[in-house]
Parts: C-alpha cells; structure tokens; sequence
C-alpha cells in the first residue's frame, strides 16, 4: 500500500464547508477499488491545518486508475475549490517501522503472560490424550509438546521471542506438522478442545479477548491443516505470525 498524504491550510470561517465537501467526496474514495482506506484530521495546535491520508492499492492505480475511473469527476467536484488550498500532495512507501504503542497491552499481557498459557496448554493436552479422534495424532507427541505449543502462543501474541530462540521459530513449527494431514474434523475438535480448557482454566472471557483468540485458533489451526496436506509445498523463510486484537482490548468500568 502507498499512503497519500494532502496538506491544506483551510481558513477558519470556511472549515465546516470544507469538513462537508470530503464528507461527500469520502463517498467516492469509499467507493474507489483503488483506494484502501482514508481519514481526515484537523491539527489541534493549528485548527486552520488539515491531512489528509489515503491509502492506494499503488501509486500507479491512484494516478492511472482513480484519476482515468468513474469517481474521480465526482470526487473532484466536491473538493475543487479547495485546490488552490493544498500546501502539499505526494505519496509515501511505508518504512516498516510501526507498531502498537504500550497504551495497547498485548493479547500476551492481557491473557495473564506465559504461566497462563502454560496452564492452558497443560490442560488441554490432558484432554487431548484422552479424546478417541485425537489421541492417535498426538501419540508421539514429547512431554514438552505443551511447553512448547505455550511459547509458541506467547511470541505469536506479542510476548517473549523463545520459540524463535529455541524451536526454530516458525520453519521449526512447521516442520512438525508436515506430513500429518490434518483432517477437518480433526482441526475442529482440537479447538473445541482448546476453547473448554480455555474456560476451566480461567483465560480472560471478555468478548474482545476471546474475538481475537478464537479468530487466531481458527487461523492457525486452517494453517495447520494446510502445511500438513500431503502435497504442501511450505516457504520454511516465512516470518513468525503476530496477532493482535480483533477489536480494541475491553476496559473494566472502576
Ligand atoms: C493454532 C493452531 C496450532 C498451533 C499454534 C500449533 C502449534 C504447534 C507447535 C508450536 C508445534 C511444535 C511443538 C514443538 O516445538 O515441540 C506443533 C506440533 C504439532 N501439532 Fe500443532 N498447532 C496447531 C494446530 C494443530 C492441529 C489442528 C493439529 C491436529 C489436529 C496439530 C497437530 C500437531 C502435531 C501432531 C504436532 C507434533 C507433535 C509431536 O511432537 O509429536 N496442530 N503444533
């Protein structure tokens, strides 16, 4: 994605007209297959400055494809007369260098750190050595499986880094589960399994919490299924997934 920023000096008398205008061009943007996101802000020490920022698919899609498509006559006849106001438009490439801030605790922090997940991953191997489905798959499976699978969760939610130091990270993940065609069935009861222990071992149940673990089970566990197809073909240089919360973290109310 290249992000657009547009720089406008509004002066104060014309700013809600102008508010009103992008209002109505947003309608194009959000309607443009080229444009990936957009907002506008007004500066809080200068209320005249404005930036605008829109995401484009490429440089190229928004200057061939949004400017040579159907919303751009629209989208351009509602801001026109703000033209002359822009004090600066270019299009910049993302560095890397991002990320949340600690205002955002981790899904790591929030889940109760590594001795929560290890109690997690202790009770639901239990179980899973017990279930008729799954204990053939995890028959040879080492007394340290559930450490592991736990360091695992910790790195992927944003705590310490050991699986990568330890376990190979994720070509070393990846390794294990090759080969083992995971059936669907098989995949769906290991997060059933998974979600009970969560509730017996007392993981935070909050709606924001649970939305964002269960969206990363489903997700790996779809990996999992994929990697382990007789015919996969894994890219082993592929990075450790990071996941993060669905929707922000819930605050008690004091
Ligand atoms: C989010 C989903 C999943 C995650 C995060 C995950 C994670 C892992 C990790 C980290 C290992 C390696 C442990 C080590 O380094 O010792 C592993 C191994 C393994 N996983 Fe998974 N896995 C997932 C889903 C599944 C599913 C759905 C199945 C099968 C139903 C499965 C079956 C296995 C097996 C059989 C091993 C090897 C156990 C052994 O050492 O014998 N995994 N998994």
């Amino acid at each position: 994605m290249i992000t657009e920023y547009i720089r406008y000096r509004i002066p104060a008398e014309r700013a809600d007209a102008f508010e009103d205008a992008y209002r109505r061009a947003a309608e194009q943007l959000a309607a443009a297959p080229q444009c990936v996101d957009y907002d506008l802000a007004r500066c809080e020490e200068e209320p005249e400055s404005y930036i605008l920022r829109i995401g484009w698919t490429s440089t190229d899609d928004h200057l061939r494809g949004f400017r040579g498509g159907e919303q751009f006559g629209p989208f351009l006849a509602a801001i026109r007369e703000y033209v002359p106001l822009i004090e600066e438009m270019r299009h910049y490439r993302a560095t890397g260098i991002a990320g949340a801030g600690g205002s955002v605790p981790s899904l790591y922090a929030w889940a109760g750190g590594l001795e929560a997940l290890e109690r997690l991953t202790e009770e639901f191997y239990r179980e899973v050595i017990k279930d008729e489905l799954l204990a053939p798959v995890f028959a040879g499976m080492s007394a340290d499986h559930p450490k592991h699978v736990a360091a695992w969760l910790a790195e992927v939610f944003g705590g310490p880094t050991a699986y990568t130091r330890d376990h190979g990270g994720h070509a070393g993940m990846v390794r294990h589960h090759l080969g083992r065609a995971i059936t669907e069935q098989q995949r769906r009861r290991w997060v059933t399994l998974l979600l009970e222990a969560a509730d017996r071992v007392g993981l935070p149940d909050d709606p924001e919490f649970r939305a964002s673990f269960v969206g990363y089970l489903e997700w790996g566990s779809r990996m999992a299924v994929v990697l382990s197809a007789p015919d996969a073909r894994p890219d082993f240089k592929e990075p450790m997934p990071t996941w993060t919360w669905a929707r922000p973290p819930w605050v008690p109310k004091p």
